[in-house]
C-alpha cells in the first residue's frame, strides 16, 4: 500500500468479521441476475428518525459506526441516495477507509459509484459539489444520475461525462420509477452490489411490502439519542391484506453489534 492518507478511517478486522455475513460475496460462478445485491444501510435515532428535519443533515453515527459505513462503501460497487439527500447533505459519497484508492490505495480501487435518483432534475450540482470535487481529485467516482428524459441539462450532463459519470435516463410518465427497473438498469450497467443509504423517501419505499423482496440485507446503526417529532422518519406504508393489518416485514438471522455508543443491527428482511 502507498502511504495511508492522514484523513483515512480504520475499521478493525474483529468488527468487520461481525458484519461480513451481511455484505455481498461474489459467487464462484457468476449467474445472470435481474438485480444487484442490495444492502439497505442508514443511521437512525431511538425515535426512528434520520435527521432533525427535512432538508437538514444530522450526524447520528459515532466514529466507530461511521468507519463501519465506510467499510461497507468499500465492499459495494455503488452507493445510492435520493435527490432529497443530495440536496440536503451535499454528500461526498466516497469511501475514506484506509487502503482504498485515493486513501493510500491505487487508482479508484474500492471506491463505490455514487447513484442519485433525481427524476425531475432537482439536483443543481456544480463542479463545487463535494462528490464532483472528489471525483476530480481522484478520491471518488463521478455520480450516475437517474433522471427522467431530458431532465438533466446539457451543461450538467457534460460535467458528469467529463469525470466519467453519466445520466441514466428513464422514460417515466410520472415522477416515480419502479425499483425493479432501477435495479435492473444498474445490474445491466455492471453494478453487482449497491448499498442504499437513504433518505426517508427512498428507505420507506424499499421497506414497503411490495419491495421487501428486493432488499438482501439491512445494516442499521441506532444512535442513543431521541430527535423529537418533526424529523425525517423511517416508517414504511402499512400492510393490509383482506382488510386486516399485518406487520410489514421482519429481520431474520439477526445480529446486534455494539460499536462505540451505537448498536448496529444486521439482518435479512422478510415479509412478516
Ligand atoms: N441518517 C442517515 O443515515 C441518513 C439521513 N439522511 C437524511 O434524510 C433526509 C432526506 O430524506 P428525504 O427528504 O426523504 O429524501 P430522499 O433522499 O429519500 O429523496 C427522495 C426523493 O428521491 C426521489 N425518489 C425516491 N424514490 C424514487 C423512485 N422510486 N422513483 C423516482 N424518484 C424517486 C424523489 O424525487 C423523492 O422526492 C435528509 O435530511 C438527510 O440528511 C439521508 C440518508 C441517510
Ligand atoms: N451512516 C450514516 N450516519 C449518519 O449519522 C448520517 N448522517 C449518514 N448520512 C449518510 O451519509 C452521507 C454523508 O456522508 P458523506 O459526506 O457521503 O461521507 C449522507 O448523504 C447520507 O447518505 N449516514
Amino acid at each position: 500500500m502507498a502511504n495511508p492518507a492522514r484523513d483515512a478511517l480504520h475499521f478493525p478486522s474483529h468488527h468487520a468479521q461481525q458484519i461480513d455475513p451481511y455484505i455481498p460475496t461474489l459467487p464462484a460462478t457468476p449467474t445472470p441476475t435481474t438485480k444487484p445485491h442490495v444492502t439497505l444501510t442508514f443511521a437512525t435515532s431511538l425515535d426512528s428518525q434520520l435527521s432533525l428535519a427535512p432538508g437538514i443533515q444530522t450526524a447520528l453515527s459515532g466514529p466507530e459506526s461511521k468507519a463501519m459505513t465506510h467499510y461497507l462503501r468499500s465492499k459495494h460497487d455503488a452507493i445510492l441516495i435520493g435527490v432529497g439527500t443530495a440536496v440536503a447533505d451535499n454528500p461526498s459519497l466516497n469511501c475514506r477507509i484506509e487502503g482504498v484508492g485515493g486513501y493510500g490505495g491505487e487508482g479508484l480501487e474500492g471506491q463505490p459509484r455514487p447513484v442519485v435518483i433525481d427524476p425531475k432534475g432537482r439536483w443543481t450540482f456544480s463542479a463545487d459539489s463535494k462528490v464532483l470535487k472528489l471525483a476530480a481529485e481522484g478520491k471518488g467516482r463521478a455520480p450516475w444520475v437517474v433522471a427522467g428524459l431530458g431532465r438533466v441539462d446539457e451543461e450538467r450532463r457534460g460535467m458528469l461525462e467529463s469525470l466519467r459519470g453519466k445520466v441514466l435516463e428513464f422514460d417515466s410518465s410520472g415522477s416515480s420509477i419502479s425499483w425493479s427497473e432501477i435495479l435492473n438498469r444498474l445490474v445491466n450497467d455492471g453494478v453487482k452490489s449497491v448499498m442504499i443509504e437513504g433518505g426517508g423517501g427512498v428507505i420507506n419505499e424499499l421497506l414497503a411490502p411490495e419491495n421487501v423482496g428486493l432488499v438482501d440485507s439491512v445494516i442499521l446503526t441506532i444512535a442513543p439519542v431521541w430527535l423529537g417529532k418533526g424529523g425525517v422518519q423511517v416508517c414504511p406504508d402499512a400492510r393490509v391484506e383482506d382488510g386486516q393489518r399485518l406487520a410489514v416485514s421482519r429481520l431474520k438471522d439477526v445480529k446486534w453489534v455494539p460499536l462505540g455508543d451505537d448498536v448496529v443491527l444486521c439482518g435479512h428482511p422478510r415479509l412478516a
